[in-house]
């Protein structure tokens, strides 16, 4: 029996969902799909070969979440209680997705932005238990045997970096399989796709970290990055095998370094669904952000100066969106482009430069500079959001602590109520602290950042700091991708995530940049449905079921759908 056949979920006699487990005894409680540990009952325990490994008492789950949440509250470092909790979700994962449902704000600073930033510098040291696939320059030759050993049947979404720009701390070698776990972790708890639906993976092409390379514990290969045409041979390789074993699986493709970003997405995007959460997930998060701020300002988007301090991956994809936001409210190409400025780490991009192909579409004409005062060869950023007249800045950058003093109150010369987003991720990267925003600005900036900050008191006000993070996008647009059975994620259906998001804030939560976290997992399923709507509108759809559905029907299938952590009866498989 191929390992991938370890259960079965089937129907009784009324129609209720029991599981029939192929595996029994000792072995059934040491996989994390299917343990239920001290919540099994007599019956199943008996039935099932477990009499006596367990203690006597049978848990509810209510009980079992009790008991590991009293050693979570024990816990005092952040990366301590990361551990903890992977540690969990690879014991029993039902247990762990049920307990950061009911702690989802509290726990996610933990499973996610900015703890995640550390898992991953420290993955190598505190790995503990195999959890999705490496395919690596080891491998990749017979990676289509490798991908045949994962033990799950009907993968439908899978998160997959090469670790080249791991949120704003650049290479992290093997370690990104933890940011690949703790998104994949968001699209359970916030995306309603079964864990087993799901499936990290670690591209391991090498890194160019001395210090990884030297260190005896590194548990990646140990070579520098493979580069041009290898790499892209690598990747069609994994590209291959997914499509061959999962054909109905979506590729997230999460912290590629720069060009290969942008070049691994175009390569793929019509080849297997498939999306960049950084270029269009942050890109999709920033605009809803903009939105929200410029109807809390009675603006419109398209009067904004925007500068985008930063452009790898985030600076690019934001920009891009923010464009086409504008050209939604009537600007041509041309005028929009000249609303958004771009900066990377050498200045104001500007046409005849220097610069990265995928840079050169945002570039400003030359003749715009003509009555510009800076002092280097191109404006810096303070330099352009004078002259320029920004209004709405937007850091994404991974240079923490860039947005300084004199930046802020530039930004306040220019408009009554500037709009600074500090998007870097984790917190350590971030452009500014939002209380050193808030003061800077005299209580005046609309802020909102991309990991997660507490509200900031101002002269008795309660300032809130929204989260402008991609997790508000990814796992609704994922979602929604995989239950239309999308070909492909278009640009439209990417737009459509980040209006659903700014329709919903607008509704839910109208003082608000964004809605609360909490709300998040109110927030996917309703994204998900849109961007269903569009993917029928624009003809990439392919489910059957959905076609023809009205917007509560497709609301509907996505609630119907969505997963949740509960335990089912067991039923041994009948003997034959
Ligand atoms: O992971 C996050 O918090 C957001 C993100 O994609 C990044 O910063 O690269
Ligand atoms: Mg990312």
């Amino acid at each position: 029996m191929p390992v991938s056949r370890y259960y079965d979920v089937k129907r009784d006699e009324k129609g209720e969902r029991y599981l029939e487990p192929y595996v029994t005894g000792f072995l059934l409680l040491r996989l994390p799909l299917l343990n239920k540990g001290t919540a099994f009952t007599e019956e199943e325990r008996r039935a099932l070969g477990l009499e006596g490994l367990l203690p006597p008492h049978v848990n509810t789950l209510e009980e079992q979440k009790e008991r590991v949440y009293r050693r979570y509250r024990l816990i005092a470092s952040p990366l301590e209680k990361h551990i903890y909790l992977r540690h969990l979700q690879d014991r029993n994962e039902v247990l762990f997705y049920a307990l950061l449902v009911d702690h989802l704000e509290e726990m996610l600073p933990i499973l996610y932005t900015p703890t995640v930033g550390e898992a991953v510098r420290e993955f190598s040291h505190i790995y503990r238990y195999p959890r999705g696939f490496t395919a690596s320059t080891r491998n990749i030759d017979r990676v289509e045997e490798a991908l045949a050993n994962v033990p799950l049947e009907e993968v439908r979404l899978i998160v997959a970096t090469d670790s080249s720009a791991i949120l704003g701390i650049g290479d992290q070698g093997y370690g990104g399989m933890a940011i690949a776990i703790g998104k994949l972790t968001l699209y359970t708890a916030v995306g309603g796709v079964g864990p087993d639906k799901t499936l990290p993976v670690e591209l391991d092409v090498g890194t160019d970290r001395e210090d990884l390379l030297n260190d005896p514990l590194y548990l990646g290969v140990r070579h520098k990055r493979l580069r041009g045409e290898a790499y892209y041979q690598f990747l069609d390789r994994f590209v291959e095998a997914v499509r061959k074993r999962y054909p109905k699986a979506l590729i997230q493709w999460e912290d590629f370094a720069k060009e290969a970003a942008f070049a691994v997405l175009e390569r793929y995007r019509k080849v297997v669904p498939s999306f960049n959460d950084d270029i269009q997930g942050t890109g999709a998060v920033a605009l809803a952000g903009v939105l929200s701020a410029c109807r809390l300002k009675g603006e419109r988007l398209s009067e904004q100066v925007v500068v985008v301090y930063g452009a790898g991956a985030g600076g690019i994809g934001v920009a891009w969106a923010l464009v086409e936001g504008m050209k939604r409210e009537g600007l041509s190409e041309e005028e929009a482009k000249a609303r958004v400025l771009v900066l990377d780490s050498r200045g104001l991009l500007v046409e005849g430069r220097n610069m990265e192909a995928y840079k050169r579409p945002f570039a400003q004409r030359r003749e715009r500079l003509r009555d510009w005062r800076f002092s280097g060869e191109y404006p810096n950023l303070l330099e352009t959001i004078q002259n320029a007249r920004a209004t709405v800045l937007l850091g994404l950058s991974g240079q923490g602590g860039s947005f300084t003093e004199p930046v802020a109150r530039a930004m306040l010369e220019n408009t009554p109520r500037p709009v600074i987003f500090p998007l870097s991720n984790p917190t350590s990267a971030s452009e500014a602290l939002p209380d050193d925003l808030i003061y800077w600005t005299e209580g005046r900036a609309l802020v909102a950042a991309g990991s997660p900050f507490p509200p900031v008191g101002y002269k008795g006000r309660t300032i809130p700091v929204g989260q402008g993070n991609n997790a508000f996008i990814f796992p609704g647009l994922g979602l929604g991708a995989v239950l239309a059975r999308a070909r492909e994620v278009t640009d439209g259906m990417v737009l459509e995530a980040a209006y659903a998001l700014y329709d919903l804030t607008q509704e839910r939560f109208p003082d608000l940049l964004y809605p609360p976290v909490r709300h998040l997992r109110e927030v996917s399923p309703y994204v998900a449905a849109r961007v269903m709507k569009k993917a029928l509108e624009e003809g990439v759809a392919e489910e059957e079921r959905i076609q023809g559905l009205s917007f509560p029907e497709l609301y509907a299938f996505v609630r119907s759908r969505f997963w949740e952590p509960r335990y089912l009866p067991y039923r041994p498989a009948p003997v034959i």
